[in-house]
């Protein structure tokens, strides 16, 4: 690992317990090193509400756009906090990416001009390839790596991860293969992989999800965003570790809600877009957001999660940003599909994550499965599929039978 580490001689995990600072790279107490099992099944699982300071060491895994952003408000929080406290820095925030010779450049130069060009990161930062070196003697390990990618890193974390680590997913997708949330596949891998079962891990994960898109955050614009745990007081915790000056998380316990939102905004999005392409104007755009969060809304409702997730940050929220912004990548992909492009083709375009094409087919599955009717999202996995040319889009989805508006089928 390449960069500061932190300058206190103790580190303070989630549980608040006091353990002996761990060299750079090594394991810390509690902490299996490379290869070895993280827990004995069956170990017992300490506090999974954290007390105390925040976290001493976070691993951000995935370094692009959002991974490499979120990594520096994690140092920056860090950074601020000890500021205002009169105290020494105590964290440490390592950056890992697959690319070792990318993250070295990182390590050395504090920039990444791939994904966040003209930032300049924190010194605090430190970058790696090496995942067993991040996610080693972490108290909270956030991943930031796409949705389709997530599974075939876990078993790596998993060999690594202290049991008591609280993980924060940032990705906002399904996974295709099988329709299950991001913490969803965390409990399902991490639970396999360290041998404590997927009921120790899905009380530790977290999802941070809302109206965020990273170039803004990067260039320290103001933001709000939500942190959803599975206990009031771990949604604070991780909300602590990340708020600075700029990046403001509120907190709930609605984990599927606060997912749904960030899934299916990207599949909004790819509908606002494909509305774009086709030159339509503001009261098109205007329908498919107010519609697109009534479907949302409805799933979420299906799968457990709560009306007021759904009307914040990460239901509203986060569609508005996404379906407005030219930064978003799956309003863009939309816009180049509603333009003439093939998916081919637009996939050829794009050189970061449009999550939503991957997950539409996965949102329609499970919105099916549940029997909610997904009409926005029905009609943009036909043009997905090619099934429909983009100018059926707006016949389909106006021909359909007249209804009361709210969000009940
Ligand atoms: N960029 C944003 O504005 C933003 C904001 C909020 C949430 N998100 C979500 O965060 C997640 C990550 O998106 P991003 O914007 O950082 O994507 P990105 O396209 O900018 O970067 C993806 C990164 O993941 C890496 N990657 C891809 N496959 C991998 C694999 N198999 N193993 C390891 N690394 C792999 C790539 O090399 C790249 O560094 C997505 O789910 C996205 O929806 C993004
Ligand atoms: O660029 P997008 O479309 O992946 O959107 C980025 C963020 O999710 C916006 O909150």
């Amino acid at each position: 690992m390449t960069g500061p580490a932190g300058t206190d001689q103790a580190r303070t995990g989630p549980a608040g317990d006091r353990v002996p600072a761990a060299a750079p790279g090594a394991p810390a107490a509690g902490t299996a090193g490379a290869g070895t099992p993280a827990a004995a099944p069956g170990a017992a699982a300490p506090a999974i509400a954290p007390t105390g300071p925040g976290p001493r060491k976070v691993a951000v895994l995935g370094a692009g756009s959002w991974g490499t952003t979120f990594a520096k408000v994690l140092a920056d929080s860090a950074r601020e906090s000890a500021h205002a406290r009169h105290e020494p820095l105590r964290r440490t925030v390592v950056l890992w990416g697959r690319d070792a010779a990318a993250m070295g450049h990182l390590a050395r130069t504090h920039v990444n001009d791939r994904y966040v060009p003209g930032i300049r990161l924190p010194e605090l930062l430190a970058a790696t390839g090496d995942l067993g070196e991040a996610v080693a003697g972490a108290d909270l390990v956030v991943l930031a790596v796409p949705a389709q990618s997530l599974r075939s890193q876990l078993p790596a974390v998993a060999r690594h991860v202290a049991p008591d680590a609280v993980v924060l997913s940032l990705a906002k997708g399904l996974e295709g293969a099988t329709g299950l949330r991001m913490s969803e596949v965390v409990a399902e891998e991490l639970g396999r992989g360290t041998g404590l079962g997927a009921e120790h891990w899905r009380a530790r994960t977290c999802v941070l999800s809302g109206p965020n898109l990273a170039m803004e955050i990067a260039e320290e614009q103001p933001t709000a965003s939500v942190v959803a745990a599975p206990a009031p007081a771990l949604a604070a915790w991780v909300a602590h570790a990340c708020r600075t000056r700029y990046f403001r998380p509120y907190t709930n316990t609605d984990v599927v809600g606060t997912e749904i939102g960030g899934v299916v905004k990207n599949v909004i999005a790819l509908s606002v877009g494909i509305a774009d392409g086709r030159h339509f104007g503001e009261n098109s755009k205007a329908s498919i957001i107010t519609r697109g969060l009534a479907e949302t809304t409805r799933l979420a409702l299906a799968l457990g999660g709560r009306v007021e997730t759904l009307s914040g940050l990460a239901g509203m929220g986060d569609l508005v940003a996404t379906c407005s912004s030219p930064l978003s990548r799956n309003r863009t992909a939309g816009r180049l599909l509603g333009l003439g492009k093939t998916l081919a083709e637009v996939q050829e375009e794009m050189t970061q994550t449009a999550e939503g094409i991957k997950s539409a087919p996965a949102v329609l599955e499970l919105a099916r499965r549940h029997g909610v009717e997904m009409p926005i999202t029905e009609a943009v996995v036909a043009i997905l599929d090619e099934r429909i040319s983009v100018d059926e889009l707006a016949p389909l989805l106006l021909g359909r039978e007249l209804k009361s508006e709210g969000t009940a089928p």
